[in-house]
């Protein structure tokens, strides 16, 4: 078996009664990948994590972990973690005794377990904080206990389920650093859901983006952000303007603009706000909205192609809203798509 199918789902299909939440998904993942579920609210992130943890009947398909099927194995057995968005600690436990509590329920005690308990603490950097309860902590270091108590169980896959989600900005960036940092030294094989799409570039090494219950693009962050293969990722990573092609033209609000230079099988191209040519150009639009954002600024321009999101140095004069600015969408600045949808 090669490590490229170390966790693979293979035709998963998964339902709550007559509704259906994911189709058909197939997904391998590597020993020692950091994978990101990435998509918008219902599109089967979570569904798909508590199939694998077990704690999801699986109407059809298979998943498989280094090499056993364990479609039908119970949770328990299954060598699989899962961190909850609320981090379920006991609190009127300590941090020892909290990490400590699943290799007790095994039978574990004395030094060997001390030892166990205390290297999973020092990794998630928390030792001086291994008798304190843990209510009496930050919502970062709640989040470091519910991880190494994870980790201590030796799983081989750890899946976290939007595991920043309730911390503060701040503590947001401080987290991700380490649990990147964690996972390549344990090596160990993790999945995390989020809506985030800055957190899925950040942390993940791929990310699979996901749409009504099935995979829409599966890549590194880099081909994610800058060669997403339809319209729903390119939205997703901040292309705001987006216009199908058809018969060698785009498909504009207005009449269709031929598109001579088009690239072979593009459905659709796409320009993030600063690939669009601003201030000169084919088209011209009116100022709808302007937004100051530090270094640049955003205008939305009302245009007889439709909406055109652009962004241009913030040092250049502002125009007012209601002005009339001309402005280009060069094919050389704009990523092809595959799919108009
Ligand atoms: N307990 C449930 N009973 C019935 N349908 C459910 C239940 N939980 C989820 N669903 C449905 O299954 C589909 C997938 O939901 P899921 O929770 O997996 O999405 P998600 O991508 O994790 O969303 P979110 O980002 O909001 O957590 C959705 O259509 C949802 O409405």
């Amino acid at each position: 078996m090669s490590d490229m199918s170390f966790l693979r789902l293979d035709g998963l299909t998964l339902a709550y009664g007559k509704t259906p939440a994911v189709e058909g998904l197939n997904l391998d993942i590597h020993r020692g990948e950091l994978i990101a579920l990435l998509g918008p609210s219902g599109c089967g992130k979570t569904t798909t994590m508590r199939a694998i943890a077990g704690l999801m009947p699986v109407r059809a398909g298979q998943i498989t972990l280094d090499g056993r099927d364990i479609t039908r194995v119970a949770a328990n057995r299954r060598e699989v973690g899962l961190v909850f968005q609320s981090y379920a600690l006991f609190p009127h436990l300590t941090v020892f005794e909290n990490v400590a509590f699943g290799l007790r329920l095994k039978g574990m005690s004395g030094k060997a377990l001390e030892d166990k308990v205390m290297a999973a603490i020092a990794s998630v950097g928390l030792t001086p904080f291994a008798q304190r309860k843990t209510p009496d902590m930050s919502g970062g270091q709640q989040q470091r206990v519910a991880l190494a108590r994870s980790m201590v169980m030796e799983p081989k896959v750890l899946m976290l389920d939007e595991p920043l989600s309730n911390l503060d900005a701040r503590l947001r960036l401080e987290m991700r650093t380490e649990l990147q940092r964690v996972q390549k030294k344990t090596g160990l094989t993790m999945i995390f859901v989020t809506h985030d799409q800055i957190e899925a570039l950040a942390l993940a090494d791929r990310i699979v983006v996901m749409r009504n219950g099935a995979i829409e693009q599966i890549g590194t962050p880099e081909d994610i952000y800058n060669r997403p293969e339809s319209a729903f990722v390119a939205d997703f990573v901040g292309f705001e303007t987006i216009f199908a092609l058809k018969d060698g033209a785009m498909v504009t609000k207005g009449e269709p603009v031929p598109v001579p230079d088009a690239p072979a099988g593009a459905a659709a191209l796409a320009w993030r706000p600063r690939a669009v040519t601003f201030g000169e150009g084919r088209f011209e639009g009116t100022v709808l909205s302007s937004s100051f954002a530090g270094s640049a600024r955003e205008y939305l321009l009302d245009t007889p192609l439709g909406p055109v999101k652009a962004e241009v140095d913030a040092a250049l004069p502002a125009h007012d809203l209601g002005a009339t600015v001309r402005f280009d969408l060069p094919v050389a600045t704009a990523a092809a798509l595959r799919r108009a949808e």
